[in-house]
């Protein structure tokens, strides 16, 4: 496959996108972004509180993710995004941007052609009594496992025409990170 700018690891909270993200970026020596870094500190508290996030909470925090990715890329730096990324529209701001008013991204570079940035979608699913019984081993997170169900509500799995592939998080890490490792070979 060509060889992408970025690699975005998607999925439902818990499928395990901070912890395969981060060992991928450090196999592939690329730089990592954990997308929960970049939530403003309402969406934080909204989910803490039990509320799922919507598209107008959501939609200015992915403009911010595309502008980091789209600078990178520009400058040579390839790129590993964990991000929920649950809806084709919100992959679709990811690698294009969003140019609608009144949400936009950051138009600095506003003149200049779109930057569309080149990024191979890693899906990690998994059902959801895997996925549920580790957020509740997981500790010290914000997010509580209560939100669950309204992830895997708004999930709208990669489908053709986009580029991506699907991997069952019922797999060991060293096993998901080799299969990723394959398909950009
Ligand atoms: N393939 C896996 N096998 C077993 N445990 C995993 C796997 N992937 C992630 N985990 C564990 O599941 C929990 C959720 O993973 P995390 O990376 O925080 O998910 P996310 O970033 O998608 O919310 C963590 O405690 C992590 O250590
Ligand atoms: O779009 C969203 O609703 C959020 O991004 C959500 O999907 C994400 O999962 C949280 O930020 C919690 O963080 P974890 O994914 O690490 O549980």
């Amino acid at each position: 496959m060509a060889a992408p700018d970025v690699l975005l690891v998607m999925g439902v909270s818990g499928s395990g996108k901070s912890t395969v993200g981060a060992l991928l970026a450090s196999e592939l020596g690329w730089k990592f972004y954990d997308a929960d870094d970049y939530h403003p500190e309402e969406n934080r508290m909204k989910m803490q509180k039990g509320i799922p996030l919507n598209d107008e909470d959501r939609i200015p925090w992915l403009c911010k993710l595309h502008d980091i990715l789209r600078r990178d890329v520009a400058s040579g730096q390839h790129v590993v995004l964990a991000c929920s990324a649950l809806k084709k529209a919100y992959r679709d701001i990811l690698i294009q941007g969003k140019d609608d008013a009144p949400l936009q991204c950051d138009q600095s570079g506003k003149g200049e052609k779109p930057v569309e940035v080149k990024l191979l979608v890693v899906h990690l699913t998994g059902s959801f009594d895997i996925i549920s019984g580790r957020l509740l081993r997981r500790k010290d997170h914000f997010m509580p496992p209560e939100l669950l169900q309204s992830q895997f509500d708004t999930l709208e799995t990669p489908s053709a025409p986009e580029n991506f592939i699907q991997i069952n998080v019922d797999k060991n890490l060293s096993e998901i990170i080799a299969t990723i490792m394959e398909t950009l070979k």
